[in-house]
């Protein structure tokens, strides 16, 4: 009865693969640039349907690269997420990030280049200075048109940007509204290759679980905290177990200064409880089963500048 359930499980897998793999199929790796701020993880978790990046309204965010990809029947689009390509701050974990963010775009089929509507600042200047070092087409998306009284309000800023650079598409869109999502879609289609499909097709992520967690623990500590502290502070999964439809996870948070340490936990631990709970809720949605999760607070004096720290930590 069982090996007769997996046999049948197999042939349905394998006209699945047959169908994905017919010869009109494509996949493609799809790079997402811009400064800090723009919308870049908004738009990807908006085009795949589902949240991996962690979004916040502050800038740098986003700190490595991240690969979300779409499976259909028709296409798969693996689209690279990078940290803001930023200036004017040059600790270690500064490079690190800029770095991750120029590299991860040498290797792609088409970019897009997130701007915002109405800002052109000398950061949006400098990703142009990489784009154009590369030989690949790009999708110059100007983002958030809905902060506009009016779309045509767009025409005078897009005639400016087009001044400065000549892309191969240009595309106004706000990452909230679905129809602009779908057009997109269908654009970034065309540039990609007709070929197989390049990870398997249940493949969401390039990344761990384990490191998307840890993500969405630093999405809430982005979101709460304020000032400059969120960057100075990282998070340590240390335990991560599954018990039946239990998940334990154990992290640390790591911050800069003893000083830093107090106001994560705040006054009576409500700080760290807000975030622990809002945490536990994002991680439960993503791996769907109940979690545990314990947060602590420990200092690690100089780590985001520290380049043998960082690599401890991940950043390598
Ligand atoms: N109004 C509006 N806000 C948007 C839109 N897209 C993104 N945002 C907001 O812009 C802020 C930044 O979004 P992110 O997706 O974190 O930006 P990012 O480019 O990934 O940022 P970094 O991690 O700094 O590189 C968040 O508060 C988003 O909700 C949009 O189309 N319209």
């Amino acid at each position: 009865m069982c090996t007769n359930f997996i046999k049948k499980i197999k042939k349905i897998m394998i006209k699945i693969n047959n169908k994905i793999t017919k010869s009109n199929f494509k996949s493609g790796f799809i790079g997402v640039v811009g400064r800090p701020n723009v919308g870049k993880s908004t738009l990807i978790n908006e085009l795949i349907g589902r949240k991996l990046s962690i979004t916040s309204h502050r800038p740098q965010t986003t700190r490595h690269r991240i690969h979300a990809i779409d499976t259909t029947d028709n296409y798969q689009m693996v689209f690279v997420d990078t940290p803001g390509i930023h200036m004017g701050n040059y600790k270690a974990i500064n490079s690190y990030m800029n770095r991750v963010a120029s590299l991860a775009i040498m290797d792609v089929d088409v970019i897009l280049w997130l701007i915002e509507v109405g800002k052109w600042t000398k950061e949006d200047l400098r990703v142009l200075e990489h784009i154009t070092q590369i030989d690949v087409p790009v999708i110059l998306c100007i983002n958030k048109i809905d902060k506009l009284k009016s779309p045509q309000e767009v025409l005078p800023f897009l005639n400016k940007i087009f001044q400065k650079y000549q892309p191969t598409d240009l595309f106004p869109l706000s990452a909230f509204k679905k129809n602009d999502i779908c057009v997109l879609r269908e654009l970034v289609l065309q540039y990609l290759p007709k070929q197989t499909l390049i990870f398997d097709a249940d493949y969401i992520t390039d990344r761990s679980e384990k490191f998307i967690v840890a993500e969405f623990i630093r999405e809430k500590l982005m979101r709460h905290l304020k000032d400059e502290l969120p960057y100075d502070l990282t998070v340590e999964i240390e335990q991560f177990e599954q018990d039946r439809n239990l998940q334990r996870i154990a992290s640390h948070i790591f911050v800069d200064k003893a000083s830093q340490k107090n106001i994560v936990i705040g006054n009576k631990g409500v700080m760290l409880k807000l975030i622990g709970t809002e945490a536990r809720k994002s991680i439960e949605g993503f791996l769907d089963r109940k979690v545990f999760l314990k947060l602590r607070v420990k200092v690690k004096q100089g780590w985001s500048d520290d380049k043998r720290a960082l690599a401890s930590l991940g950043y390598d």
